[in-house]
């Protein structure tokens, strides 16, 4: 399932690119005006007045600084531009007996006030322009659409909030990071109790989680359970093009945060800002490296004691440098995890506060729909339920509408206009009821809840909706053996009712090699390779300092890995096979019935089902539905079992 969270919309509503592209426009139009604007040679005064003193000079304009002449044509017909020169005035005194001296040597003159005022314009203006637009243009991108003048100063500022109206009532479902967070709500309401005690006082938390599931809405409770300000900022915004001002911010931050105690000073993002020292090969780290020295410098140098914590968010503390993480620093750390069924049934009902729910709606049976969804979906499917009903006409909001909702979210908005061919939706129906059907006949997969070919959203054509009876934290192998055989059912029913196979399957076998391969790699699944963890990706919630892990495996592990992985859904899809084949009747009878019906639900499945005769192929019968891809004795030992007896 995967439901998606809103989108965060980009700051500004201009995209980022206009102000560069006006602002190289207006360069490239100036310069080619000063390229066509082509300017006549200089001369020096003095060497003007030995021109018209040699009768060289045909005419003059006296501007208010500068005069331009012609000479007299020399030879043939020199073209005037040729001929044109300039020169600037000279000192009052020499000027004196310029108008006599042209009078004398009959030279035509005539007086502007400026030169060329054009020219001027082009020559200074433009550019100016452009440059000022230029700048003008990084400094919002980079500031986020706040006037340009306040760079250096804490953004933290516009963020200061005073009272905050949040409380812990408000979360709901993570009790257990509400809990070790109440201590510092009590500190934060009566520090000389902890004062008088000696203890050390908290200086910063660090709340770890994905996400989605609360942090930023559990932090403004703390402060406004204590009735302390909240200052909260992005790790991103500090990270500046300019060096040094991310730097200046935070300086300016806990300035004005020590001000203001007690408080609450919020980080979002806080790996953004705090990603490993010197790991950066891009160039453009120093900023925020300079960044985070200057955080840990603040977050050292303030007296916790009068009352600021520190709080941050990240979804990847292991990227975090492990300087932050110093006693003294971030040495608190709340884990917020995903809410359990409880939880999402108390998430649901605090965002049902704000709307009219039917009063019979059992939201535990809504909470049940939806494991794995975090706070922040919760909150959406609240929200997008109640435009459902509203959009119905209902006066309340209604189970169905948030069945709707959840089933929007799974694959995305319906789009039942959707043309499709009658032979692409036959061969979506076999595909979808290969899917139901191995996974209604392997004991213990997930039950089908619903199989259905209308088109919804991008990508999923149809699908069949399987729900996990209850939360798991865990997989059993027999498990994913079960999810990776009802992945294959899909591809398979195409192979065996069609002469080929489309590409619809691509994304069921992603799913199943990654499942295998994760069964191999990680799990120790496999007795050929043996109970290890072969990790070669991130493992989210390691602690500090923990490196990622390089591939550390060798070539030969790597390709005992492929075939074992090969070898498991290679395994599945002979299992699959001789399901399907054997139960050709029941995908028959359920396809017609899917293509009449467009969705069918699991009863219907069922009685489908009983009504179906399976094939029965004499010796093969089958005592159970058991896939056993990883046993190393299928092929074999099973054979030479069967030999023995
Ligand atoms: N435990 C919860 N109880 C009630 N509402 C929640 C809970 N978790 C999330 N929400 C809702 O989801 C919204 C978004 O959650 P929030 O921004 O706090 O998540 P986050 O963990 O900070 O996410 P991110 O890591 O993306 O910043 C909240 O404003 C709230 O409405
Ligand atoms: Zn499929």
């Amino acid at each position: 399932m995967d439901y998606r969270r809103r989108d965060r919309f980009p700051r500004g509503s201009w995209p980022n690119w206009i102000g560069p592209l006006l602002a190289i426009g207006f360069i490239i139009v100036s310069i080619q005006l000063i390229i066509s604007v082509s300017r006549p040679k200089t001369v020096d005064y003095s060497e003007f007045r030995k021109l018209v003193s040699d009768g060289k000079v045909e005419e003059v304009t006296i501007g208010p600084s500068e005069i331009n002449g012609v000479l007299k044509p020399t030879q043939s017909k020199e073209p005037e531009e040729d001929r044109e020169f300039r020169t600037a005035r000279g000192s009052i005194e020499e000027d004196d007996g310029l108008l006599p001296l042209l009078d004398a040597h009959d030279v035509k003159y005539s007086s502007t006030e400026e030169p060329n005022p054009l020219r001027t314009v082009f020559l200074w203006f433009l550019p100016t322009v452009a440059i000022v637009v230029l700048l003008y243009f990084l400094l919002i991108r980079r500031l986020g659409g706040s006037s340009a003048m306040t760079f250096g100063r804490s953004r933290a500022k516009l963020y200061a909030q005073e009272d905050v109206d949040v409380s812990f009532d408000d979360v709901a479902g993570i009790d257990e990071a509400v809990e070790e967070l109440r201590e510092v709500v009590d500190f934060l309401r009566t520090p000389e109790k902890y004062q008088a005690m000696g203890g050390r006082i908290p200086r910063g938390v660090l709340l770890v989680g994905m996400p989605g599931t609360g942090k930023t809405l559990l932090a403004r409770a703390v402060a406004g359970e204590a009735g302390v300000s909240f200052f909260s900022l992005s790790g991103s915004d500090f990270v500046e093009m300019f060096v040094g001002v991310g730097a200046a911010r935070v300086r300016d931050l806990f300035g004005q945060a020590q001000q203001r105690a007690p408080c609450i000073i919020f980080v979002d993002e806080l790996d953004a800002l705090g990603k490993t020292r010197s790991s950066g090969w891009t160039g453009g780290h120093e900023e925020r490296e300079q960044t985070l020295n200057q955080l840990l410098v603040e977050i050292d140098g303030f007296d916790s004691n009068r009352g600021v914590i520190i709080m941050a968010a990240t979804n990847r503390p292991e990227t975090l440098d492990p300087a932050l993480m110093r006693p003294g620093r971030f040495d608190r750390h709340v884990v917020v995890d995903r809410p359990d069924i409880n939880g999402r049934e108390a998430i649901l009902k605090v965002h049902a506060r704000h709307v009219k729910i039917d009063d019979d709606l059992d939201m535990r049976a809504i909470a049940a729909l939806t494991p794995g969804f975090v706070g922040a979906d919760l909150a959406n499917l609240v929200n997008e339920s109640a435009l459902l009903a509203a959009r119905e006409g209902s006066t309340r909001v209604q189970r169905t509408h948030f069945e709707e909702a959840i089933e929007r979210g799974v694959a995305g908005l319906m789009r039942k206009q959707r043309v499709m061919m009658p032979e692409e939706k036959r061969r979506i129906a076999y595909h979808e009821c290969g899917h139901a059907i191995v996974a209604y006949l392997i004991p213990g997969a997930d039950p089908v809840h619903k199989i259905s070919i209308i088109p919804r959203g991008f990508g999923a054509l149809g699908y069949t909706l399987q729900r996990p009876l209850d939360d798991r934290y865990l997989a059993t192998q027999t498990q994913l053996e079960n999810r990776i055989c009802t992945l294959l059912g899909g591809m398979i029913a195409e192979e065996i009712v069609f002469p080929d196979v489309s590409t619809g399957a691509q994304n069921d076998l992603q799913q199943l090699t990654q499942i295998a391969r994760q069964m191999v790699q990680l799990y120790g699944m496999s007795p050929r390779v043996g109970r290890i963890a072969f990790s070669d990706e991130d493992s989210p919630f390691l602690g500090p300092g923990s490196q990622s892990y390089a591939r550390e495996f060798s070539e030969v592990t790597a390709r005992e890995i492929d075939e074992e992985v090969k070898r498991i859904v290679d395994t599945a899809a002979t299992f699959v096979r001789d399901i399907l084949t054997e139960h050709r009747d029941a995908l028959e009878k359920l396809s017609a019935r899917v293509l009449e019906k467009e969705v069918l639900d699991a009863e219907e499945l069922k009685e489908v089902m009983d009504a179906a005769s399976p094939r029965l192929v004499p010796g093969s019968e089958r005592s159970d539905y058991h896939p056993h891809l990883l046993d190393d004795n299928t092929d074999e030992q099973r054979r030479q079992a069967e030999g023995d007896s």
